[in-house]
């Protein structure tokens, strides 16, 4: 009963086309209180489109949408929300104090500005005209903006893109000072290594389906694995044939595949006589898997499971 109380974003096998392009299709994810969830997806992925939905600008083909307890674009849960959309515009000859005074009066019950100035690290920049901002400072300006009202919930659309290493770690570190204020947050990003240092939980979109989902160590279990590379006259298709669940491709004179039970599946490989000469088992890193498992979208994953019959 409690875990549904708490339960602040409940997105249910929504579907979504425009004209003949399948944008989502059959998502579910929800959000509880004090919890960062974050959106995980490539260009195109899904991500705008699904929190279009949430704000509710978009009417969905099929599922639900409801937010804070009211169908998604209720006022009495617009009331509840702060967002930050990507190129949202800000005036440039307005002090950033006078920004936030402005957003402040909108709002019944604000937070006090010195609480945002310092959850936002914008402290030091009170008296600065916006346009003398960097990229990074004016992103920072526009969460104040969505946090000022005092929000259970904040959504936040890939609010470090294009922002330098430095400048997205200062964001994080945003984000983290929100979370520990006991804020839910929905974070969209294209990036895993984000993704990993802010969410309790990662939902991963590809072409409109979520493809991979769980905490962090989950996901980077399904994504993590070996790259299996040697050199061989069978084909693709030959090595489907010993291992029906791994996908291979061919490289030149090379065949490769992805597998979290290499030790395993190269017993199988050897019983079956596959002529295998210059062989390699390699680590891969978080993100190359990443992008093995959006390209690939669905399949659940690149990898076989680990608790899948071996040798
Ligand atoms: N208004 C629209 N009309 C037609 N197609 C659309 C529209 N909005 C989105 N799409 C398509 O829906 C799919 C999902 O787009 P969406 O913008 O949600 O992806 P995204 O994950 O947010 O990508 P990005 O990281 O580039 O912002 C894409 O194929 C996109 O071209």
């Amino acid at each position: 009963m409690q875990a549904h109380q708490d339960l602040l974003v409940n997105v249910s096998h929504l579907t979504k086309k425009f004209g003949q392009q399948m944008a989502l299709d059959d998502i579910s994810l929800s959000i509880r209180a004090n919890e960062v969830v974050a959106l995980l997806g490539e260009n195109g992925a899904g991500k705008t489109t699904t929190i279009s939905h949430l704000l509710g600008q978009l009417e969905a083909d099929s599922g639900s949408v409801r937010l804070l307890g009211h169908p998604a674009g209720h006022w009495a849960a617009k009331q509840q929300m702060g967002v930050m959309l990507q190129g949202a515009a800000l005036p440039d000859n307005v002090t950033v104090i006078e920004q936030l005074r402005l957003f402040a009066s909108y709002y019944p019950d604000s937070q006090s500005l010195e609480q945002v100035l310092n959850t936002a690290l914008l402290t030091d920049l009170t008296q600065r005209k916006i346009q003398t901002l960097s990229g990074g400072q004016k992103q920072r300006l526009l969460f104040a903006m969505a946090i000022i009202g005092t929000p259970r919930l904040v959504i936040l659309d890939e609010p470090t893109v294009g922002l330098d290493a430095t400048a997205r770690r200062e964001f994080w570190a945003c984000i983290r000072a929100l979370a520990a204020q006991g804020t839910a947050v929905l974070l969209t990003t294209h990036y895993l290594e984000e993704a990993d240092a802010l969410a309790d939980s990662i939902v991963v979109l590809a072409k409109g389906r979520v493809v991979a989902e769980g905490i962090p160590a989950q996901i980077k279990a399904q994504l993590g694995g070996k790259r299996v590379c040697f050199r061989s006259t069978a084909t693709p298709t030959d090595l489907k044939t010993v291992l029906p669940h791994c996908s291979a491709s061919r490289r030149g004179d090379y065949l490769e595949f992805y597998t979290t039970t290499p030790e395993a599946h190269l017993k199988q490989l050897f019983a079956a006589n596959l002529v295998i000469q210059d062989l390699t088992v390699s680590g891969i890193s978080l993100e190359d898997a990443f992008l093995q498992l959006t390209q690939q979208a669905g399949v659940v994953s690149p990898f076989p499971l680990q608790q899948e019959k071996t040798a």
